[in-house]
């Protein structure tokens, strides 16, 4: 990767301009970076000697941070790239891999965060990444019934913001989605998108080191993602498998074609710890010449030549400077599905009325952000134990020894998913869909909001202080743990629109949250299932119950019945942080659609949106993989329109 292919010296630079407009104002909202957080966990890190921490920087976030510079000899960016794509995501990071490689494009690769640290390997942490600067921190828009026991009756929505995007803040769940999903997406028009088109791209990426399917065929060994079942599994992760068998539901591989059964989780992890979309696909090519990564730069607009609706570049915000670049051959968008649809508009693009009613200029009246679905959860559940050791209790297990353990071996308990362990798809029996395509994934965890005594995972959600205090306080005494669900094909939808013209102001988001009664039955079923799940002999043997201690909101209906189900809902209504559509993909006839099938925006040249944002429904998985699949995928496309080898 290290030999010159470009003589640097004639390279053109750009030339960068003083910011004049909606400059970025550097506010931050309160994080570890310059208070800090409690978790017992990174302040026992603190005090590991072998990690060399130095507890007196007050920028946790700092240690060993990954960095990203220009590859050696280059003064600054240049002045033109042959693409150009905004966003170092799940989806941008494999993408700008894949364009540079054989260097025969130019890539510019620009990124508003910053490189990943110690602390965002560690998968425990994963829940504490939401209290600092690794995210953007959105709000959904105020819904009336909807999070109204979470901080100002508002959802958190938030995002990764960093060299490797979302996949740097996530939980490392591995999913790929039901065959089904893939092909009803095929049959709305999306060629090139069913099951047996998109399997080899995720293969791909993936290095799998999976126990007794080394010799699956649905698995990749030669890519760069690491996939591995979490190292750490408590008694409880087989107690919920072993539930499951006495329900009738088989152990499958979730990633093969038989899906529809109980798993431990497989998860972006290498060695227990993260791998992030960056640490696999960008750390070791930060050389190639042909590759520039830009972290700590804003893109603000998209250039687009009005009149041919050709995008000819970017301009982005960096260090208080403004500068604008060219794209020799493509700009794309890996914004993510909040971002990309920000800069689509803000750019011209999007519905024809809402950007008038801005005052910009309408290149392509196209449905920009009037899709938006969501998976939602209800994280509440508590069961308590009579037994102990057998939940994550942050503050027993927040040793030097286990620190040490993750460090050396790669395994114990630093190593989980912040409790979650095992995965389940069930069909509830008030479904309508055929065969085995279920409506709900079950999660099984190890730990309940109670397990932190409210500092990391109930702060995170922004839950409200009021609600833990009076329902979960009672109960950090005693060891709990809960089972989420995720709805997974919601038929409410939301839409996110412009809050002004300031590229720096998030936009307003809308879920719409159980608008559709469908929704809300699902979920309540969903929640009795589990509460059966756990009433089996393989939790009872721990002496599990249910914890019965009424949400001051739902007081007025009958504890456990529908309506206080729904209610509970209503009140720690949460995200799984997997919205979608709002750059839909569909064939020009579907009025809906902002890309094609090749992910081209419809109607202008030379952009494109890859990401997650242009999975046009929702599907039976978490949206990382399915965004490194989309990436991969891109850049075959993107390749094969360049007639790049
Ligand atoms: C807390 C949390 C937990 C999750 N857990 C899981 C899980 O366990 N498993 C799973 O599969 N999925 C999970 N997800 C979802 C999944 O990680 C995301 O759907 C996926 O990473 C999205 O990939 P993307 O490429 O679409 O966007 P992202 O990865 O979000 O990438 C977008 C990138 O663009 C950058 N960007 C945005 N705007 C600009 C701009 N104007 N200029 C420059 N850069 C910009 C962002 O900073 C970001 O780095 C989780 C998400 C969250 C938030």
């Amino acid at each position: 990767d290290d030999d010159v292919t470009v003589s640097i010296d004639d390279e053109e630079y750009a030339v960068p301009m003083p910011c004049r407009e909606f400059c970025d104002n550097g506010v931050r909202e309160k994080r570890i970076a310059n208070s800090p957080v409690k978790s017992k966990i990174l302040d026992v890190m603190m005090k590991t000697p072998q990690l060399h921490l130095d507890p007196a920087e007050p920028d946790v976030l700092s240690f060993l941070r990954d960095k990203y510079e220009l590859p050696k000899g280059f003064k600054g960016p240049l002045a033109e790239y042959d693409f150009i794509i905004v966003g170092a995501g799940s989806a941008g990071s494999v993408l700008a891999a894949r364009l540079s490689e054989g260097r025969q494009a130019s890539v510019l690769l620009l990124e508003a965060g910053l490189g990943e640290s110690l602390i965002t390997s560690v998968p425990i942490l994963a829940p504490l990444l939401q209290q600092t600067e690794y995210v953007w921190p959105y709000k959904m828009e105020f819904q009336p019934g909807i999070c109204v026991g979470m901080t100002d009756e508002r959802c958190f929505w938030p995002r990764g913001k960093a060299v490797g995007g979302t996949s740097v803040v996530n939980y490392m769940i591995y999913t790929r989605g039901f065959a089904e999903d893939w092909n009803r997406i095929a049959a709305d028009g999306n060629y090139g998108w069913s099951y047996k088109d998109v399997i080899p791209y995720y293969m791909k990426s993936e290095r799998a080191y999976l126990k007794g399917l080394a010799d699956s065929p649905w698995h990749g060994r030669d890519g760069e993602l690491n996939v591995e079942y979490v190292p750490f599994k408590s008694k409880l992760s087989k107690a919920f498998l072993d539930a499951a068998k006495l329900f009738g539901h088989r152990r499958v591989d979730y990633n093969s074609p038989d899906a529809f059964g109980f798993s431990y989780i497989q998860a972006t992890m290498s060695h227990g710890h993260r791998t992030s979309s960056a640490k696999a696909f960008l750390h070791d090519h930060k050389k190639r010449k042909n590759l520039h990564i830009l972290n700590s730069s804003t893109v603000t607009k998209i250039l687009i030549d009005p009149l041919s609706k050709t995008a000819t570049g970017v301009e982005f915000h960096r260090n208080g400077r403004v500068y604008q670049i060219n794209a020799k051959k493509e700009v794309i968008l890996s914004a993510g599905p909040i971002e990309s649809p920000h800069l689509l508009m803000l750019s011209g693009i999007g519905p024809k009325d809402h950007l008038n009613s801005f005052g910009i200029p309408v290149i392509q009246d196209l449905k920009v952000g009037e899709s938006l679905y969501d998976h939602i959860s209800y994280p509440g559940l508590a069961f308590t134990i009579n037994t102990t050791k057998l939940t994550l209790v942050e503050r027993k297990i927040a040793t030097i020894d286990n620190v040490l353990q993750l460090e050396q071996y790669g395994d114990g308990p630093m190593s989980s998913l912040a409790g979650v362990e095992t995965i389940g798809y069930i069909k509830t029996n008030i479904s309508k869909e055929p065969g085995d395509y279920p409506d709900i994934e079950l999660l099984g965890s190890c730990a309940s909001l109670a397990s932190d005594e409210g500092d990391v995972v109930a702060k995170g959600i922004h839950l409200a202080d009021w609600l833990y205090q009076d329902i979960y306080r009672p109960i950090e005494n005693v060891e709990s743990f809960t089972v989420l669900f995720m709805l997974l094909h919601p038929k409410s939808k939301g839409h996110l629109k412009l809050r002004s013209t300031n590229p720096f102001d998030h936009p307003k988001l809308y879920g719409n949250y159980m608008i559709h009664p469908d929704d809300t039955a699902t979920m309540v079923e969903a929640i009795k299932y589990i509460i059966k799940l756990v009433d089996t002999s393989p939790f009872h043997k721990y002496g599990a119950k249910l914890y019965t201690k009424p949400l001051s909101t739902c007081k007025h209906y009958q504890f456990g019945s529908d309506k206080y189900w729904e209610c509970a809902v209503r009140t720690i209504t949460s995200t799984l942080h997997h919205q979608i559509a709002t750059c839909k993909m569909g064939p020009s006839s579907d009025p809906e659609a902002v890309v094609d099938p090749e992910l081209k925006v419809h109607g202008v040249n030379n952009l494109r949106v890859v990401d997650s944002s242009i999975i046009p429904k929702p599907i039976s998985a978490h949206t990382n993989a399915p965004a490194i699949m989309i990436g991969e995928k891109a850049a075959a496309l993107i390749k094969k329109s360049w007639k790049l080898l």
